[in-house]
């Protein structure tokens, strides 16, 4: 769905990258997470992989179209929820969805619908101005989906947004992956990463470090700890033990077999663990 090979960008021609020669592949029906701090070049890529900025090298190819050619009816096939909410502010929610349907030659999906989903319903007729940060968050979030997309960037899609709300929207970002949507998700927030994402590529510096599954990410850089509680002599004593280690492998097995156990689990490192252990920076 995404190919893009060798790509860089320079803004100012001044010799600096945002993004240096990058190569990735996002596969149909995958939820690819892009991942990386403050000026990595997440919104670089993402600028470049939607039109909003002029491809200066590479191959790029989004939902089959080559962006060297300009061919304006892919943008049929993608939808864009930005982190900062470009709505506008004299028209209602209502308005705002209809006059973006409006925009695309394809059938678009039932503004009111797309309002129910994330929690707008009830205000379809206030004016988008009025609304809060996360309110117009929504109301982009929406927007992003009235043309039923094949391929979906969303940056930052809970940043900002209470729990609740954000786990509405984690809900409708699982039940568009399960129709066979891609995704194309920025963040700096491993925690929506983790959970969402087939796939994360970790960006530093307009470099790609890393690309692969959270899940082989800890496998491969967790620290492989049990952590485990037990009662002796009616005291809580918690030990964290190595599991590839041999004294702690008999030590556990000591534990279990002469303590009362209360709690046992085994530790996984948090991507964010990863990203720092990987690229030697956090994500702030
Ligand atoms: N319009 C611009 N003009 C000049 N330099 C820019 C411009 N936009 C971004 N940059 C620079 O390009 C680099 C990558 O920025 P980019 O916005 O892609 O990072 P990001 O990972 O999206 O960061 P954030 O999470 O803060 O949005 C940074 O060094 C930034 O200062």
């Amino acid at each position: 769905m995404i190919s893009v090979k060798n790509l860089s960008h320079s803004y100012n021609n001044d010799g600096k990258l945002a993004v240096n020669n990058i190569s990735f592949q996002v596969e149909k029906g995958e939820t690819f997470g892009f991942l990386g701090p403050s000026g990595a070049g997440k919104s670089t890529t993402q600028g470049i992989l939607t039109g909003l900025l002029k491809q200066q090298d590479g191959e790029v190819i989004v939902a089959g179209y080559d962006l060297k050619k300009v061919q304006n009816e892919r943008f049929n096939k993608i939808g864009v929820s930005f982190e900062q909410s470009n709505v506008y502010s004299k028209l209602t929610a209502l308005e705002n969805l209809k006059y973006y349907a409006d925009l695309f030659d394809v059938p678009t999906r039932d503004p009111i619908e797309l309002l129910k989903m994330v929690g707008l319903e009830d205000r379809k007729h206030d004016r988008a101005g009025e609304f809060s940060k996360g309110m117009k968050h929504r109301l982009t979030f929406a927007r992003s989906m009235i043309n039923s997309p094949e391929l979906w960037f969303l940056d930052e899609p809970t940043t900002g947004l209470d729990p609740a709300i954000a786990a509405e929207i984690k809900d409708v970002i699982r039940e568009q992956k399960s129709k066979g949507i891609t995704s194309f998700l920025t963040t700096h927030n491993m925690y929506i990463a983790d959970e969402l994402c087939d796939r994360v590529a970790f960006i530093i510096d307009g470099e790609i470090k890393l690309i692969d599954t959270p899940k082989n990410l800890k496998l491969q850089y967790g620290k492989k700890l049990v952590e485990v509680e037990y009662v002796d002599n009616g005291k809580l004593i918690k030990e964290t033990l190595k599991t590839i280690d041999d004294k702690d492998k008999n030590r556990i097995a000591n534990i279990i077999k002469n303590y009362d156990i209360q709690t046992m689990h085994t530790k996984e490192a948090t991507l964010e663990e990863i990203f720092i252990q990987v690229t030697g920076r956090g994500l702030i």
